[in-house]
């Protein structure tokens, strides 16, 4: 029998009740990710790619299908599957070190807690935030925040890191800064991840395949495209490879020709 991915989402359709009677939000999706893939979700506003990470998440129930974490059901949020939201989400009366050691203190109760401490400092390293670690998050830059947002989810050494539009309240700048540290990051970690965004660079620089839904209602997975650009990828230099413009061109195509976005159709 063929062994099943990492993570494996096996026809999940999600029906809403709504005053109008049932809304199919999704309609029979699978998806396989391998462990150390970074596969991007990309489609238009409102196609459904919050639904489908929230099943892998365990916050929203499919009507029907199965998600697998290592051949486990999974249909309830866990720590082995760490959300990173746009909006940071951390709270504002702790500092920077005590908002990542709560998720610390939660996801390894065995260690002492000095080796706690290295652990929150060790992740808080790796996205270039120790010097302020005894800020709060009123004192940071909205990317500093979405830093320590990434750090507390990696500090939990989960076994899938599910990211929600991550940047998408980043000034382009900042945005790139933060990607340059999910790259590097990946790379030392080997992280499986599942992440949704709107940018079409964004997707095709960051990720292994880029997973592209059709519009809604009953989104369907219309293309899943594999990024063969080398790793390390350095931004400019990916950017110039034949690979890239032939993944931005599908990419494009996708979304703009053959998936419009469902709102300039109507105009
Ligand atoms: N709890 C709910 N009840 C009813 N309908 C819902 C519910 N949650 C989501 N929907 C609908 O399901 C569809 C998919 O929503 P979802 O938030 O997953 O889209 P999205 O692709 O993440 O959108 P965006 O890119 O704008 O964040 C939308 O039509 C939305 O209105």
């Amino acid at each position: 029998m063929k062994q099943r991915s990492t993570l494996a989402l096996e026809n999940i359709t999600v029906e809403f009740p709504t005053r109008n009677g049932l809304f199919c939000a999704l309609d029979n999706i699978s998806l396989n990710i391998e462990k150390g893939e970074f596969v991007a979700l990309i489609g238009h506003s409102g196609c459904g790619k919050s639904t489908l990470l929230n099943v892998v998440a365990g916050l929203v129930k499919p009507t029907r299908g199965v998600v697998f974490l290592d051949d486990q059901v999974v249909d309830a949020p866990g720590p082995d599957r760490a959300v990173v939201f746009q909006d940071h989400s951390l709270l504002p009366w702790l500092t920077v070190e005590e908002n990542v050691r709560l998720a610390v203190d939660k996801t390894t109760p065995g260690k002492s807690k000095a080796e706690r401490r290295d652990w929150v400092m060790h992740n808080l390293e790796l996205v270039q935030m120790t010097h302020a670690a005894t800020k709060r998050p009123g004192e940071l830059s909205g990317g500093m925040k979405q830093r320590v947002g990434i750090a507390r989810a990696i500090a939990m050494n989960p076994r899938v890191l599910l990211m929600d539009e991550p940047f998408g309240a980043l000034d382009a700048l900042t945005r790139a800064s933060l990607q340059d540290a999910v790259m590097a990051i990946q790379a030392q970690l080997n992280n499986t991840v599942l992440m949704i965004t709107h940018d079409v660079d964004e997707a095709i620089l960051l990720a292994d395949r880029v997973v592209m839904m059709t519009n809604g209602p009953a989104a369907r997975i219309g293309e899943d495209l594999a990024v063969d650009i080398a790793r390390p990828r350095a931004r400019l230099a990916a950017m110039d490879t034949a690979e890239y413009a032939a993944s931005r061109h599908a990419v494009v195509h996708f979304l703009h020709e053959r998936y419009r976005n469902p709102v300039d159709q109507a105009a």
